[in-house]
């Protein structure tokens, strides 16, 4: 369903000094700097799979999944999603996907949520009967009666980010981009959205690319990670065999009700201190 192979992504930043005179100066002598936000990655993803995108601030995933959903044109390399070359912005493309940011909203914030639902579907031509089943599935799987009728302005970020994700899937996008669709969000709220993003995938075999900085998304519903660092692909595999790769021991620590004499049960102890027993111990 996705399929990229050698891409590159650079960017070219205008940088100056800060200051009046530096700001006059940069008139005349622009300088530039390239940015290799993504360098030469290739991966695969199968139609209904859920695979995370990871790697640390400034990696390149957004910049991945802009160039995937057609927003930016990709320096070198090919791409195709959905059997379509994203930057042709084909209106069939636009039917099939969809993106949701954690960070940002398409939805209007001086009115209630439902208005936004009403211009997606006509902006994604959605016929009458499906977009009255799909809003009814979305209103009782997240919960939004209440909330839809609210403006924007007045929800809090988790009920805000429910009617993100519903605005995202009224047209019943195949192919879904989420960017970190729990950030900022409680525990609890974390777990419905997980719960969501399963249900949507099964119902409808969407397949979806997912990036999050907490581990729980990921181990919850993605059994393929891709993890990238500095624009370069360093990992495409199943999580299991990630951890053993780079985090093969858990540290332990142990708080002691009272002093003990036998410690050969322990694998290795590596600090002792304030009453505690840093241990480390293999996973396996
Ligand atoms: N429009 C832009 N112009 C110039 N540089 C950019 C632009 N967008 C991103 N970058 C740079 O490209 C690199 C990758 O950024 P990107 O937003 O893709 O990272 P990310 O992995 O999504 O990070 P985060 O987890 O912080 O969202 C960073 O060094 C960033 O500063």
């Amino acid at each position: 369903m996705i399929e990229v192979r050698h891409l590159s992504k650079h960017y070219r930043v205008h940088e100056r000094e800060p200051g009046f005179a530096a700001s006059i100066r940069s008139l005349w002598n622009r300088k530039f700097r390239t940015v290799k936000a993504v360098e030469d990655i290739s991966f695969t993803i199968p139609e209904g799979s859920i695979v995370a995108f990871l790697g640390p601030n400034g990696a390149g995933k957004t910049t991945t999944m802009k160039v995937l959903t057609g927003l930016l044109y990709p320096t070198s390399g090919e791409v195709s999603v959905g059997g379509f070359k994203p930057f042709e912005q084909k209106k069939e493309f636009k039917k099939q996907i969809s993106l949701v940011m954690g960070q940002k909203s398409q939805l209007i914030w001086d009115i209630p949520a439902a208005e936004t639902f009403l211009v997606n579907k006509v902006i994604y031509e959605i016929p009458e009967r499906e977009y009255r089943e799909t809003l009814n599935d979305l209103i009782e799987l997240l919960e939004l009666e209440e909330v839809i009728r609210k403006p924007v302005r007045q929800l809090s970020l988790g009920e805000r980010m429910k009617c993100e994700l519903a605005a995202a899937l009224l047209h019943r996008p195949r192919i879904v981009f989420l960017d970190e669709p729990t950030i900022g969000l409680d525990v609890n709220m974390q777990e419905v959205m997980r719960r969501f993003i399963q249900d949507y995938n099964q119902k409808y075999r969407a397949t979806i690319l997912l990036t999050s900085h907490y581990m729980a998304d990921v181990t919850a519903l993605c059994e393929r990670v891709l993890v990238i660092g500095k624009g370069k692909l360093l990992y495409d595999g199943d999580i299991a065999a990630l951890v053993d790769t780079y985090a093969p021991n858990k540290h332990i620590r142990l708080q002691l009700a009272q002093r003990i004499k036998q410690r050969s049960e322990f694998e290795r102890i590596v600090a002792e201190g304030g009453g505690s027993l840093f241990m480390m111990r293999s996973r396996t």
